[in-house]
This record gives C-alpha cells, sequence and structure tokens, in this order.
C-alpha cells in the first residue's frame, strides 16, 4: 500500500486535479490520497491557504470578509465547473466556510487555524467528487472521524503519539481514502494545524500509521535538486537520500518537505519519495535509511534566513558551573526556543528564529542575562542566515571545511559562525542573510560545478 501526498502545485485548478487522478488510476496501491490546499496557478497567484489567513484576519477584527471569501470560493468553484462536477458540492464548501466564520467564540489563533484547515479539508471532498466522476471507490475522511490527535499549539501542533493505533485502522477501508492534509484535533475537540507547509507532515503520519511499502510525496519538480533550483540554474538532481541527510536540508531551507515530515516514516522505516505530478514517469528522489556513497562528500547545500544571535562573553566562563543552564533556562522561562549555541572558552552564543525575539523581548532578555548572570558583555546580532552544507560522506572525507572556506573567501563573504554538528552530516554557517544566496552559488560551485 502507498500513501501519495499532493501538494498545493498539484491541486491548482482542474488541469492539475485531473492529473492527480490519472497518478492515482495508474497504479491501485495508492490506496491513500492525502492532500493540500490549492496552490499558485501561476508565479504572481495566491495561494487558497494565503486566502483564507486574510479572510480569517479580517473577519475576526471586522466581522466582514466577503470579498476574500469570495475569491476563495472561486477558486473551488471554477476547479468544479471545469471538471463537470455536481454543483452542490459548491453550496457544501460555501455552507462550511460561512460556519466557519461565524463562530468567533473562539480565540483568534483557533479561529484562524480553523478557517486555514478549510483549504486543505474543502479540497479533500473536492478531490473525493472528481475520484468517484472518474468511476473510482474513493470516500472523504475527517482526521476528527479517524482520530488524527494534536497538541494544542496553534498553528504549530505536534502529533500526539494516539493517532497512530487510531489512523492504521485506514487500510481497512475498501476504496480510496482522501484525507485532507495539514490539521487535526485536540483530545478536547478543536481544530488545530500543523506550521505552514504541514500536509507533508500528515502525509507522513498517514504512511507510518498504516506501515505503508512507500510514502510518495507528489510535488512540482522531478527531484530533490542539490541546491535550490531558483538559486542555481539546471542544478545537480539528487535520486538517493538518507533520511538523516533530508531532515538537516529540509531544516536548511529545501521547502520542497517540510523539515518536521520524516519523523513518523523514519521511525518505522517507511521509504519516501518524491515526485513530479507534471512528469510521474521521472523517477524522483528516494529517502531511505542507508545509501550507496556515489557522490562526493557534501550531497546538498541549503540555506535558510530568519535568525539572530545573542553572543554572550565572561570571563572564566569555562569554570563557572551551571551558566549554559542558567542562560537557557532565561530563555525557557521567556518562552523562547533556540536553533543552536556555537561556543568558545569564554563565550557562547544563541542562535533562535528572529520572529520570536522583537524589540521589547530582547530588551527584557538581555537586561535579565546582564544582570542575572553577570556577563561581560552581551550583544545580539539581526538578519542572520544559516548556510548548510549536508552529506554522509563528509565523515570520511578529510578538507570538507578548507573547500568550503574558500569558496566563502572567494564569494567575499564573512563567516559570523562555524557549527559542525556532532553527526557529522553536516557543517553549517552563519552569515548576513544578505549574502546568503552568494554564498549557496559560490559553494555549489566549490562542490558540485568544478570545471
Ligand atoms: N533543493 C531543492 N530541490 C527541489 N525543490 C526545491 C529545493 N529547494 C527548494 N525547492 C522548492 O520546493 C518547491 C516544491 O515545494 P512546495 O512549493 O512546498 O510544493 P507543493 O506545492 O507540492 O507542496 C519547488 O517548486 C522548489 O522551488
Ligand atoms: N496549504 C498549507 C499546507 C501545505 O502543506 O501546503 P503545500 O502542500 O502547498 O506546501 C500551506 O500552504 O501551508
Amino acid at each position: 500500500m502507498k500513501v501519495s501526498k499532493f501538494g498545493g502545485s498539484s491541486l491548482a485548478d482542474a488541469k492539475q486535479f485531473r492529473k492527480v487522478s490519472d497518478i492515482i488510476k495508474a497504479d491501485n496501491s495508492r490506496k491513500i490520497v492525502v492532500v493540500s490546499a490549492p496552490g499558485k496557478r501561476f508565479k504572481e497567484d495566491v495561494k487558497v491557504t494565503d486566502l483564507l489567513i486574510n479572510c480569517a484576519k479580517t473577519h475576526y477584527q471586522s466581522g466582514k470578509s466577503d470579498d476574500d471569501l469570495e475569491l476563495v470560493i472561486s477558486r473551488y468553484k471554477e476547479i468544479a465547473e471545469e471538471l463537470g462536477l455536481d454543483s452542490g458540492i459548491i453550496d457544501v464548501i460555501r455552507d462550511d466556510l460561512n460556519q466557519r466564520l461565524a463562530n468567533t467564540s473562539i480565540t483568534e489563533g483557533q479561529y484562524i487555524d480553523s478557517l486555514k484547515a478549510s483549504g486543505e479539508d474543502n479540497c479533500a471532498k473536492l478531490m473525493a467528487e472528481h475520484l468517484r466522476n472518474q468511476g473510482l471507490e474513493a470516500n472523504y475522511i475527517s482526521p476528527k472521524e479517524a482520530g488524527l490527535f494534536l497538541s494544542n499549539d496553534y498553528g504549530n501542533a505536534h502529533v500526539l503519539q494516539q493517532s497512530y493505533d487510531n489512523l492504521a485502522k485506514l487500510s481497512e477501508n475498501a476504496g480510496i481514502v482522501v484525507f485532507p492534509g495539514f490539521f487535526g484535533y485536540t483530545p478536547e475537540g478543536d481544530l488545530v494545524t500543523f506550521s505552514r507547509g504541514g500536509s507533508d507532515i500528515t502525509g507522513s503520519i498517514l504512511a507510518a500509521a498504516v506501515k505503508a511499502d512507500l510514502y510518495e510525496n507528489f510535488t512540482d519538480v522531478d527531484c530533490v535538486f542539490s541546491v535550490n533550483p531558483s538559486l542555481v540554474a539546471n542544478p545537480k538532481a539528487i535520486y538517493e537520500l538518507t533520511y538523516r541527510e533530508m531532515r538537516e536540508l529540509s531544516y536548511g531551507g529545501f521547502s520542497v518537505l517540510h523539515a518536521e515530515a520524516l519523523l513518523p516514516a523514519y521511525k518505522e522505516k517507511i521509504p519516501v519519495k518524491i515526485k513530479n505530478t507534471n512528469n510521474p514517469d521521472c523517477k524522483g528522489t528516494l529517502i531511505v535509511a542507508d545509501r550507496s556513497p556515489e557522490n562526493g562528500p557534501v550531497v546538498g547545500i541549503a540555506s535558510d534566513t530568519g535568525f539572530c544571535s545573542i553572543y554572550v562573553s565572561k570571563y572564566l566562563m569555562n569554570r563557572e558551573i551551571g551558566f549554559g543552564r542558567k542562560l537557557l533556562q532565561i530563555l525557557e522561562e521567556e518562552g523562547l526556543s533556540y536553533e543552536h549555541t556555537p561556543s568558545g572558552i569564554d563565550d557562547i552564543s544563541v542562535i533562535l528564529h528572529e520572529e520570536q525575539f522583537d524589540s521589547q523581548t530582547e530588551e527584557k532578555v538581555t537586561n535579565r542575562i546582564r544582570t542575572e548572570l553577570e556577563v561581560d558583555d552581551i550583544a545580539v546580532k539581526r538578519n542572520i542566515a544559516l548556510v548548510m552544507i549536508v552529506g554522509e560522506g563528509m565523515r570520511q572525507s578529510i578538507g570538507v571545511a578548507a573547500k568550503a572556506t574558500r569558496a566563502f573567501e572567494r564569494a567575499n563573504v564573512n563567516l559570523d559562525m562555524i557549527n559542525q554538528g556532532s553527526s557529522e552530516v553536516s557543517m553549517m554557517f552563519g552569515v548576513n542573510a544578505n549574502d546568503a544566496d552568494r554564498a549557496v552559488q559560490a559553494l555549489y560551485k566549490e562542490f558540485f560545478d568544478c570545471n
């Protein structure tokens, strides 16, 4: 049995819906289909999820959002009409949206999640209808009915363990299960979504729950490339990756797969395949536990922006028992998560996502660190990008760091931080965000395009 997830780009319009149904028809082991909300039809288009977020925010604050609502409905209507579906399905979608909009007695976070999730939910209803119209036995299954339970972190939920036993029963369904991605329910029954791009996570959870033979993730590129194709023209294709490499690369900015999507599949050793809805015969990228060491030491180069660092120095920091714990405890008490903590003998930097660190929080946290830890120096640096080189082969190779720093030097990019993960499958560099693209291009030239 395969679990096949189709992303927003695969569901953007009626033409894409037809490609999806052709793919499902071509292989009767595709029994569980996870769908996102319709994505962009062209470069300047707006994803249905973004339309819904606008709609929710406006309506929650002003009680009105007619234009936004009509934009969302028109996306579904266009698809339904072109596919020749019964117009009743659009009435169902309109009623559903109106019900969600009317439920203003919840917090803004809950309200936005409820509207956001309707993108996937209504798309799944539409896809099930389209598949039935094509002569297939297909049923929309709601995450509530199936028992997909998530933590109550609105907009950033995590799966709860009891979901897996509940979802295992999906494999007993006679026809094709059409399951909306991106959301589930708290044990108290409230709707909650994963972070953006989270339909990838739903697919992986379902694949793990039913112990699928394969989790297919259909998108709009032939495979995972060694670098983001918007930064380097015709980058090298990657046909095989380990879970660890893909985890590092998706964390590092390969948005083709959500950074948290691999864990469920990895735990059950379910192979994951990235495939192209627009070119389904292309073999795609297979993600597995082990791979043959074919390429050089580095398999991919990723980068992501939106980080900041808190630099702290104190003479004899290395001798002060509990310094690191106290520092991180301040962050914990202020509700901040951190990404990395590169350190020296008398100094340490904490790298954070910048979005959670506004100027008010900065003032409070730096004051606390200054007074409670009696540090000599503290400085906050913003607008940081993390650039990562990743590859299982790095463990056995000498000179990878030298090659990388040579590339930074050639590109005239100053390095704020170097951090090698203990697993030795990745190396991370902190640079000014304005230099990140140039750094990635220089690294690509150094490791993949030496001629
Ligand atoms: N290294 C990479 N290899 C392939 N695609 C990448 C890479 N880095 C970023 N991407 C981007 O990921 C996109 C696919 O992810 P996404 O937009 O989330 O698709 P979907 O709509 O299927 O969920 C591609 O169109 C590509 O621009
Ligand atoms: N539609 C949601 C979830 C998702 O996974 O979308 P996509 O498959 O288009 O990345 C979002 O835009 O965040």
